[in-house]
């Protein structure tokens, strides 16, 4: 995969998109075909595009641009996060064991126990912030580590250059696999850190204005493409023209929303703070996993999650909110607020929850670039509805 803008840094990688039109279209055009014109039955097997699901040319302007800003061999686009993981997923055999975190997006939970039930591999769980634990939990019977860090939404870190190593250690051939939505490759560099897949749910930060899902894979590892392509391929999960061509033009800005959105929620994990809240954000001094965050990231990211220390409370004060909208996801310019358990986590079985003492309490902000003033004003208006409608004293 071409990689033309290695040496600009990555500011200005993220909006220089190298593209060649016959026509010296300034923006890279949509192919929307799904075939291409052979010259000739003999060199149909050997020309670049034939048809959409094994390739189309403004997917292939995407995943160089990615190649380019992850500063890495490989990328695939495709159709949602969830097609990444599943993708991951589908290249192990019967028997094979997962080490994940107990801390996962909901989603990526129901996932690996689908993947479970369906083709009989095995997923273990465990506290990945416990370093001790995992290098137990990693053995030689490993084939594949799922990491996220900071974890959504209880906002966990994972000290994942120390676990990558231990994994390669015990085992060359496990397969380190780390979702790096809450962070982007602004922020972090999984595979930098020792990780043979970086994935993400382009859903959120790197399109940013919630009008497409898409997921991204990327690898230095030929073998991994290989096998990750083949995938692609062979089940068709290839992000569509259009939906490529709109995460090309979103892409441009994430560097400018993520800034804005990391100085407004830095500004209302304060605000929560100072009020009284226990407030999760790695951007606070305060979060005991701060020092170690900031050895892998370079930013704190625009998710934080507080509690309020009751449910009634937390539900009037995400009812009561005018600009923080009632709704699930992430990296949009537009701020969202939400209640984890009910919302984004409601796909893991209540007991599990329970048993692993998910706060109910829970609520999770997602930043994004409004005016600063008026977002905490609306926390803050909420907040006091919230208190004369539950007459909690906090
Ligand atoms: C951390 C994380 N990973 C993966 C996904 C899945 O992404 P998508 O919704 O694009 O399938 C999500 C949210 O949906 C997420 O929050
Ligand atoms: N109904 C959806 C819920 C998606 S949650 C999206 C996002 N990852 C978040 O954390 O808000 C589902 O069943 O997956």
């Amino acid at each position: 995969m071409a990689n033309n803008s290695k040496e600009y840094r990555i500011n200005t990688r993220v909006v220089k998109v190298a593209h060649k039109d016959g026509n010296k279209a300034s923006i890279p055009p949509i192919y929307q075909s799904t075939t291409f014109k052979a010259d000739s039955i003999g060199s149909f097997s050997t020309q670049d595009y034939d048809y959409t699901r094994s390739g189309n040319p403004t997917r292939t302007v995407l995943q160089d641009h990615l190649a380019s800003v992850i500063n890495c061999k490989y990328v695939y686009a495709v159709n949602s996060g969830m097609a990444c993981l599943d993708v991951i997923l589908s290249n192990l055999k019967p028997n094979d064991e997962v080490v994940a975190g107990e801390d996962l997006y909901g989603g990526s939970y129901r996932l690996l126990h689908f993947a479970e039930r369906k083709h009989n591999i095995k997923i273990k769980h465990f506290d990945t912030t416990n370093l001790p634990l995992m290098k137990k939990a990693i053995t030689r019977k490993t084939n594949l580590v799922l990491l996220e860090s900071p974890t959504n939404p209880l906002i966990n870190v994972v000290d994942v250059k120390a676990i990558a190593a231990h994994a390669h250690a015990v085992n060359p051939d496990c397969v380190v696999v780390f979702d790096n939505t809450m962070m982007t490759p602004l922020l972090m560099s999984p595979l930098e850190l020792g990780c043979d897949i970086h994935y993400e749910s382009a859903t959120k930060y790197l399109n940013g204005h919630h009008d497409i899902m898409a997921g991204v894979l990327a690898t230095n590892r030929d073998d991994l493409a290989k096998s990750l392509f083949y995938v692609i391929n062979a089940t068709g999960s290839g992000l569509a023209p259009f939906d490529s061509w709109l995460l090309i033009r979103g892409l441009k800005t994430l560097s400018i929303r993520l800034e804005r959105e990391q100085q407004n929620c830095m500004k209302l994990a304060t605000f929560l703070q100072d009020k009284g809240f226990t407030v999760r954000y790695t951007g606070l001094k305060s979060h005991p996993q701060h020092d170690l965050h900031f050895s892998q990231c370079k930013g704190p990211g625009a998710v934080l999650s507080f509690e309020t220390g009751n449910v009634a409370f937390s539900e009037a004060v995400i009812k009561n909110c005018e600009i923080f909208s009632t709704t699930v996801s992430f990296g949009s310019v537009s701020s969202l607020i939400s209640l984890p358990l009910k919302m984004s986590h409601a796909s893991i079985d209540k007991k599990v929850l329970a048993e692993r003492n998910f706060p109910q309490d829970l609520i999770r902000l997602c930043v994004g670039i409004e005016d600063i003033q008026d977002l905490i004003d609306d926390l803050d208006h909420a907040i006091s509805l919230a208190k004369r409608e539950v007459g909690a004293k906090l």
